[in-house]
């Protein structure tokens, strides 16, 4: 007879789910949740267990989200070639759901801050447009729903890139159009939306947000965000008062005022004129995430329930993939976190909901040596941590 897990008095397999987020800098999703499924399998394959898999790399809509939903879709990322947020050339990359349904987009591979690193920023001419391919690809492809998942740019144009290579027009009041940058928007008169792509306004956009900063003010793009990307005192002024501008110009246009909605100031104001223009929805990513991967369902039939990242703290419970999981995972259940490092304190793990979190550091090395055995460490100590756990299934219940 197999030694099956005994849990509400019923005999059947332990059901593992495994939902990690990328080991940011050293390890994707995918690779980390197959490193998980080994370390389980190999515990309660030793205590002649039999054990269900489910692997769900995860993401929280930030970086590495286009990784995870690939990853966890089994599809092959495409390509488009672009320009960067300085108009250089450049591939980027994008993802398409199996059933052609949904695309998503890490709109930072074409206008994101580390492409532009090598030469000095423009912060008032850097510009979105290059996002636009990448969206004129899905729409090609005929989805239904957009995934866009903002953050990391060197851009401040309020997405008035994207618009124009979707087919807007942004005129100043002598009906001759702006050029391209974040630093021409004062002088915006009116949008001519007549050329937009009318396939635009029919699919359904998702945003990701990586902040909850509003477009305009002392918390907005410009002012918060609008120093990384090389802008100045003024250039910041200049910027904030485009923004402000664009702003006035979709109210007029739509009735709607996109100034103080949370989230909008991400990525330079970009997903201003979708909410307005498009009807696109802001959303927390790591919902997004599992909304899509229908993780709540796969999760429901779980006994145990594992997840990680490369740093466990604090913040990892304000919205993180840890935090969504802890909350999708059904009630009752063991919800173990394997990380890296990890840094919460006892009174943050007993509050958080998390059953129990363990590091995969193995004694003093270089940075470099831990990047090269993550996958080999986050197999060992998910082993280490299963073959307690199969003990304990293995055991007579009383
Ligand atoms: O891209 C940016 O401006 C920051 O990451 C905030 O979204």
């Amino acid at each position: 007879m197999s030694n099956a897990l005994q849990v509400h008095d019923q005999d059947f397999p332990v059901r593992v789910a495994i939902v990690p987020d990328s080991f940011k800098g050293s390890a994707r999703a995918v690779d980390v949740a197959a490193a998980m499924e080994r370390g389980v399998r190999d515990a309660f394959g030793a205590a002649g267990i039999e054990a269900t898999v489910h692997t769900l790399p995860f993401a929280d809509g930030g970086e590495g989200t286009l990784d995870a939903l690939l990853g966890a879709w089994g599809a092959e990322a495409l390509t488009v070639d672009t320009t960067d947020a300085l108009g250089r050339p450049v591939r980027a990359r994008y993802g398409l759901s199996p059933d052609g349904r949904t695309g998503v987009i890490e709109a930072a591979e074409a206008n994101g801050l580390p492409l532009v690193s090598d030469v000095p920023l423009r912060p008032l001419t850097a510009t979105t447009r290059g996002i636009g391919p990448l969206v004129t690809a899905l729409l090609d492809a005929g989805v239904e729903e957009i995934l866009l998942c903002i953050g990391g740019s060197a851009t401040t144009d309020g997405g008035t890139g994207l618009l124009r290579a979707l087919g807007a027009r942004l005129l100043d009041r002598d009906g001759r159009e702006l050029p391209d940058g974040g630093g021409s928007l004062t002088e915006l008169d009116r949008l001519d939306t007549s050329g937009l792509d009318p396939r635009a306004r029919a699919v359904r956009w998702r945003i990701a947000c990586d902040v909850t900063n509003p477009l305009v003010g002392d918390r907005g793009a410009a002012a918060v965000f609008g120093p990384q990307k090389g802008a100045g005192p003024d250039d910041v002024r200049v910027l904030d008062a485009g923004l402000d501008r664009l702003a006035e110009v979709l109210a007029q246009a739509t009735g709607e005022d996109v100034r103080d909605r949370p989230g909008l100031g991400a990525a330079g104001g970009l997903p201003a004129p979708l909410t307005a223009l498009l009807g696109a929805e802001v959303v927390p990513g790591s919902r997004m995430v599992a909304d899509v991967l229908d993780a709540e369902r796969l999760m429901a039939a779980a006994d145990l329930v594992l997840t990680g990242e490369g740093r466990f703290d604090g913040q990892s419970l304000g919205g993180k993939v840890v935090d969504a999981v802890r909350r999708l995972a059904p009630a009752g259940r063991p919800v173990v976190v394997i990380a890296g490092d990890v840094s919460v304190t006892p009174e943050e793990l007993r509050r958080s909901g998390v059953t129990a979190a363990f590091s995969t550091a193995r004694g003093p090395r270089t940075l470099e040596r831990m990047s090269e055995e993550v996958l080999a460490d986050i197999e060992w100590t998910t082993s280490n941590c299963c073959r307690l756990l199969a003990h304990h299934f293995a055991s007579p219940h009383a």
